[in-house]
């Protein structure tokens, strides 16, 4: 298979919290944190610009506070999404800190798609710090993002958030990265026989059809979102790669032009840089 031709300067990457925790004891994989902060920070020192849009506050806010199952109601979601999303930044600070950068928070809602001068605060936010050489940390603002009748503040899901951070700070590339491989003909959980796709550049009917609901109980979206969040990319001419994050290392492979993982991208990009 060809190799891709990405260009990679300014990324997005998103991990999943099915790829933050181990999945028999939802309690935290620090391997695949520390693995992860070692690949951002070095990719830091090869030139490149990095956003990390990191999901797991809920699912470190059960851990911490020794809840098994998942609370239904939405302020039990917002406080234990609020106990996570401390720690969680606690620990990245600390990883991050271990290879000389500093990271920042950065905890949006709805309404910087909403208000054109939320919009510009935070893309102006996004710029300083990636001119200051930070790694900036995004997830849900969860304490805050309730859905009420007049104000909708809710993006729901950290695939749909990335695709939308990408766009706003006009990244070259987003790198979801999550418990399986790519995107399959069917959930892979369900249908041993489902195949992978490489290259998609179309979400159309079919596709969707192929998307199934989420791994774990800690996640969102599963399949379905993000293959919202590779519309979204491609309506907006950029490119995304889903792929597997349990060695973040394969960020690498991805970079080399690799074909691993499902890429997303605008059907004219494909030809003209020769994609398989
Ligand atoms: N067509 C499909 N191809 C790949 N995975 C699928 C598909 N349909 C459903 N899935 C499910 O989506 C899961 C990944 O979504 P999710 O659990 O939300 O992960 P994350 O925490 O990384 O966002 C996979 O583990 C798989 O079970
Ligand atoms: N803001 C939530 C994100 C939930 C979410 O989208 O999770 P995932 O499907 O694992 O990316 C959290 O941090 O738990």
């Amino acid at each position: 298979m060809n190799k891709r031709n990405l260009k990679a300067k300014r990324l997005v990457i998103k991990i999943g919290t099915s790829s933050l925790l181990y999945q028999n004891t939802n309690r935290l994989n620090l391997r695949a944190i520390e693995r992860l902060a070692f690949v951002l920070s070095d990719l830091k020192n090869q030139g490149k610009e990095v956003v990390l849009v990191s999901s797991g506050a809920i699912g470190v806010g059960m851990g911490r506070l020794g809840l098994s199952v998942r609370p239904e109601t939405i302020p039990e979601q917002q406080a234990v999404a609020s106990v996570g999303q401390g720690e969680l930044l606690g620990i990245y600070e600390r990883e991050f800190q271990h290879y000389g950068k500093s990271v920042a928070q950065m905890l949006l809602t709805r309404d910087v798609l909403v208000y054109p001068q939320s919009k510009k605060n935070v893309s102006n936010a996004f710029q300083e710090l990636l001119k200051m050489n930070v790694i900036p940390i995004v997830n849900e603002n969860d304490a805050v993002s309730v859905d009420e009748l007049d104000h909708k503040t809710k993006f729901g899901d950290n695939d749909q958030l990335s695709a939308i951070v990408a766009n706003l700070i006009d990244a070259d590339l987003l790198i979801m990265l999550s418990d399986i491989d790519g995107f399959y003909s069917n959930n892979p959980l369900a249908d041993p026989n489902a195949e992978m796709y490489h290259t998609v550049t179309k979400i159309d009917a079919n596709i969707i059809q192929a998307a199934g609901g989420r791994g774990t109980q800690f996640g969102t979206g599963g399949m379905i979102t993000k293959l919202k969040a590779a519309k979204r990319i491609l309506n907006n001419h950029q490119t995304m790669v889903l792929a597997n994050g349990k060695n973040p290392r394969i960020i690498y492979n991805i970079l080399a032009g690799e074909p691993v993982g499902t890429l997303f991208t605008p059907k004219e990009m494909s030809t003209k840089e020769g994609l398989a």
